[in-house]
C-alpha cells in the first residue's frame, strides 16, 4: 500500500536517523508553504515565535506573582504588590491566545493554497509528458504515488509548523527557567529528555507493529473493493460469489482483530513504560527541587515556577515527538511527489518546440522509413514503413491483430516519436512544426477511447477545445457519427451526464459510446482524421452510416482508417497491408484482390462468412 512506505521507513529508521532527516524536511515544507502563500506563511512564522516569546514572558510574570505572594506581610498588601505582575501575566496570556487564533486562521487559508500549488504542479507535468513516458518502467505507478503524495504536502507543512510551535515553546520555557535560575535548566532537562526519548521509542514500536498487519489489511482492502464496487457487481451475482467473498472477509477480519488486540497491548505497554520513565524523571526533578530549596539555593517562588515550567515543557515535548513522527512519514510520501516531478522533467517536450513555425494546410504526408520499437520488446511494432498520403485521400491500414496499425497511426499523429525514420507534413518533419498548431489540424479517434465523465454534449465538444462549444456544431458532429438521435433520446438529451457514479448519471452501451467518440473525431474539422477501429461495436445500420460520413470527406479532407471490417475499406483510395510491423502490400481494393496476396486472403475469409450465412 502506498501509505505503508512512510510507515515502513519510520519503522526501519532509528530515532537518530529520524532527527538527521528532519532539517531537510523542515526546509522542504517551508519552501512549499512559501511558494503557495508568502503572506500566510509569514503570519504563521511570526505568530509562532510571538507565542513562544509570550509563553516565556508569562512564566517570568508567574514567577514575579509568586515572589510577591510568598513575601511576608498582610495578604491584601501581598496581593496588591502582585497585581502588576498579574496584569502582565493576563496580557501575555491574552496576546498568546490572539496569536494562536491568528496562526489557526492563517493555517486554514494556507491549506487550499498548498494543495493547489502542489496538485496543479503535478497536473501540469502529468498532462504534458510525452506519451512514450508511460512505456518507461514504473512511470504510471510512480505517477499514482506522486498523486497521493500531494495529500501529504499539507500534512507535512502543518506538521512542521506544529513542530516549530513545540520547539519554540520548549525554548521559551528553557529561556524563562535560565532567567529565573540557571540550575533549574538541569531540572528541566532531567524531567523532559527521558520522557521524550521514550515517546519516540513508543512511536517506533507502534509503526513496527502496525506493519505486521500489512498483508492482511491489503487483502481486506481488496475484498472491500470486490464486494462494494460497480465493476464487480455483475460477475459477483452471476457466479454467486457473495458467500465466498463474505467468508474470505470473515476469516481475514478474524485474524486482523487478533492483530489489532495484540497491537493495542503492545502500544499500551510501551506507552506505559514511557509514562513510568517520564514520571520517575519528573519525580527526580521534584526531589532535586526540594534539595535545592532546603539548601536555600533556589527561592520558593522559583521552585514553584519550575514545577509549572516542567509541565509546560512536557506538553510542548509531547507535541514535538508526535510531530517528528508525522513529519517523517508524511515527508516520505511527499518524497514520492518530489522524486516523480524530478524524473518526469526528463519526459517533458522541448520548450523550444513552441517557437517553431505553424504548418500550413495539409498537401502531402510522407512516412519515410518509420520504425517504432517499444521498450522491452524484441521485435519492432513498426518496421521501416514508407508511404505517402496526399491531401483529400482516404487510406486504410489493414492487417491482423498486433501487426502495427495503431502504432503507425500514433507516429503519424505525432503522439509517439518514431525510433527510426520520420513523418513529414508538407515535406517538413513533424517535429519541425509548432506542436499545438499541428495537433489542431489532426483529429484522432482512438481504439481505446475513454468514457469521459461529462455530459454527452461535452463528451463530443472536447473533440475541439480550441473553439467555444457551439450546440449546432456539436449536433452536426453527432449527426455524422449517427449519435444524434441516440443522444436526443437520453433523459436530458445532450445535457445527460454520462457517468453512473453521479446522481442522475447514465451509462451507454459499447456501440453508443463508440458513436459519441466518432462524433468527437468529427467535431474538429480536421484536415487529417485518423480513425482506429471506429465501428467495432456498431450495429450494421450505424456502421454503414458512419462509413458514408467518412466517404463524404473523400476529396475534401484526408482520412486514415484502421479497421478489420474489410468491406468498409473497398472505397479507400489506397489500402496498406501490415504484417508484423512491415508494409507487405498496398494498392486499391481491386488491385489487392487481383494480386491474390494477404489482403485477398483476409477479405475472402471474411466474405466467405457472409456468403455461408446467406447461402
Ligand atoms: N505501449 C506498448 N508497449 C509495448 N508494446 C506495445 C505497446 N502497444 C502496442 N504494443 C505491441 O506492438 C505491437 C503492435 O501493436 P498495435 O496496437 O500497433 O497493433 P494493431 O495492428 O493496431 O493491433 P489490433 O488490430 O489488435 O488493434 C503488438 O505486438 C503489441 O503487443
Amino acid at each position: 500500500m502506498w501509505w505503508e512506505s512512510g510507515i515502513r521507513a519510520r519503522a526501519d529508521a532509528g530515532v537518530f536517523a529520524v532527527f538527521a532527516e528532519l532539517p531537510r524536511l523542515v526546509v522542504t515544507a517551508l519552501a512549499v508553504a512559501w511558494r503557495a502563500d508568502r503572506f500566510r506563511t509569514s503570519v504563521v512564522g511570526v505568530a509562532t515565535v510571538g507565542a513562544g516569546v509570550m509563553a516565556a514572558f508569562g512564566l517570568l510574570a508567574t514567577q514575579r506573582v509568586l515572589v510577591e505572594l510568598f513575601t511576608g506581610g498582610p495578604t491584601p498588601d501581598r496581593v496588591a504588590a502582585a497585581l502588576p505582575a498579574l496584569a502582565a501575566l493576563a496580557a501575555a496570556t491574552a496576546v498568546r491566545s490572539g496569536l494562536g487564533i491568528a496562526t489557526g486562521y492563517a493555517q486554514n487559508g494556507l491549506t487550499p493554497r498548498v494543495d493547489r500549488e502542489v496538485e496543479r504542479g503535478l497536473f501540469e507535468v502529468t498532462t504534458a509528458v510525452r506519451l512514450d513516458a508511460f512505456d518507461a518502467d514504473a512511470f504510471a505507478d510512480e505517477m499514482e504515488r506522486a498523486s497521493r503524495g500531494t495529500d501529504s504536502a499539507i500534512s507535512l507543512v502543518q506538521g512542521v509548523m506544529s513542530l516549530l510551535a513545540g520547539v519554540v515553546g520548549l525554548l521559551a520555557v528553557a529561556v524563562a527557567v535560565v532567567i529565573i535560575h540557571p540550575l533549574l535548566l538541569v531540572a528541566l532537562l532531567v524531567a523532559t529528555v527521558p520522557g521524550g526519548y521514550a515517546a519516540l521509542r513508543a512511536g517506533h514500536l507502534r509503526y513496527q507493529t502496525f506493519l505486521a498487519g500489512s498483508v492482511r489489511r491489503r487483502r481486506l482492502w481488496l475484498l472491500h473493493r470486490l464486494m462494494a464496487e460497480r465493476a464487480t457487481a455483475p460477475e459477483l451475482r452471476s457466479y454467486g460469489l457473495r458467500g465466498f467473498l463474505l467468508d474470505q472477509y470473515d476469516r481475514v477480519m478474524g485474524v486482523e482483530t487478533q492483530i489489532q488486540l495484540a497491537l493495542a497491548r503492545r502500544v499500551t505497554t510501551t506507552t506505559a513504560v514511557g509514562a513510568v520513565v517520564g514520571g520517575i524523571a519528573t519525580g527526580g526533578v521534584y526531589v532535586l527541587l526540594a534539595v535545592l530549596l532546603l539548601n536555600g539555593r533556589v527561592p520558593l517562588a522559583a521552585a514553584a515556577t519550575c514545577v509549572i515550567a516542567v509541565q509546560a515543557a512536557q506538553r510542548a515535548l509531547a507535541t514535538v515527538t508526535f510531530q517528528v513522527d508525522r513529519i517523517y512519514t508524511e515527508g516520505r510520501h511527499f518524497g514520492d511527489y518530489t522524486g516523480f516531478m524530478d524524473r518526469a522533467a526528463h519526459h517533458l517536450p522541448d520548450p523550444a518546440d513552441a517557437g517553431r513555425p505553424e504548418p500550413g494546410p495539409l498537401e502531402q504526408l510522407t512516412i519515410r522509413g518509420v520504425s517504432l520499437s517499444y521498450p522491452d520488446r524484441d521485435e519492432p511494432a513498426v518496421d521501416d514503413v514508407t508511404l505517402t498520403v496526399r491531401a483529400g485521400q482516404t487510406v486504410a491500414f489493414v492487417g491482423e491483430n498486433g501487426s502495427g496499425k495503431t502504432s503507425l497511426a500514433a507516429v503519424i499523429a505525432g503522439l509517439r516519436a518514431p525510433t527510426g525514420g520520420g513523418v513529414e507534413w508538407n515535406g517538413t518533419p513533424l517535429h519541425g512544426w509548432d506542436p499545438e498548431a499541428l495537433r489542431a489540424r489532426i483529429a484522432v479517434v482512438t481504439q481505446e477511447y475513454h468514457k469521459w465523465p461529462f455530459t454527452a454534449a461535452t463528451n463530443i465538444a472536447i473533440g475541439d477545445t480550441g473553439t467555444a462549444p457551439d450546440q449546432a456544431r456539436i449536433e452536426a458532429a453527432a449527426v455524422r457519427a449517427v449519435a444524434h438521435d441516440m443522444v436526443r433520446d437520453l433523459p436530458h438529451g445532450y445535457e445527460t451526464l454520462l457517468d453512473r457514479t453521479f446522481a442522475g448519471g447514465q451509462d451507454l452501451s459499447g456501440g453508443q459510446w463508440q458513436r459519441i467518440t466518432a462524433a468527437r473525431g468529427f467535431m474538429r474539422d480536421a484536415e487529417l482524421l485518423i480513425m482506429d477501429e471506429p465501428s467495432s461495436a456498431l450495429d450494421p445500420r450505424a456502421e454503414d452510416a458512419l462509413f458514408q460520413a467518412i466517404r463524404h470527406r473523400q476529396g475534401k479532407a484526408t482520412t486514415i482508417l484502421i479497421t478489420h471490417r474489410l468491406a468498409n475499406v473497398r472505397h479507400a483510395d489506397h489500402i496498406y497491408v501490415l504484417d508484423h510491423g512491415t508494409l507487405i502490400e498496398s494498392g486499391t481494393h481491386d488491385q489487392l484482390l487481383a494480386a491474390g496476396g494477404h489482403y485477398a486472403e483476409l477479405f475472402t475469409l471474411q466474405a466467405a462468412g457472409y456468403r455461408a450465412a446467406t447461402a
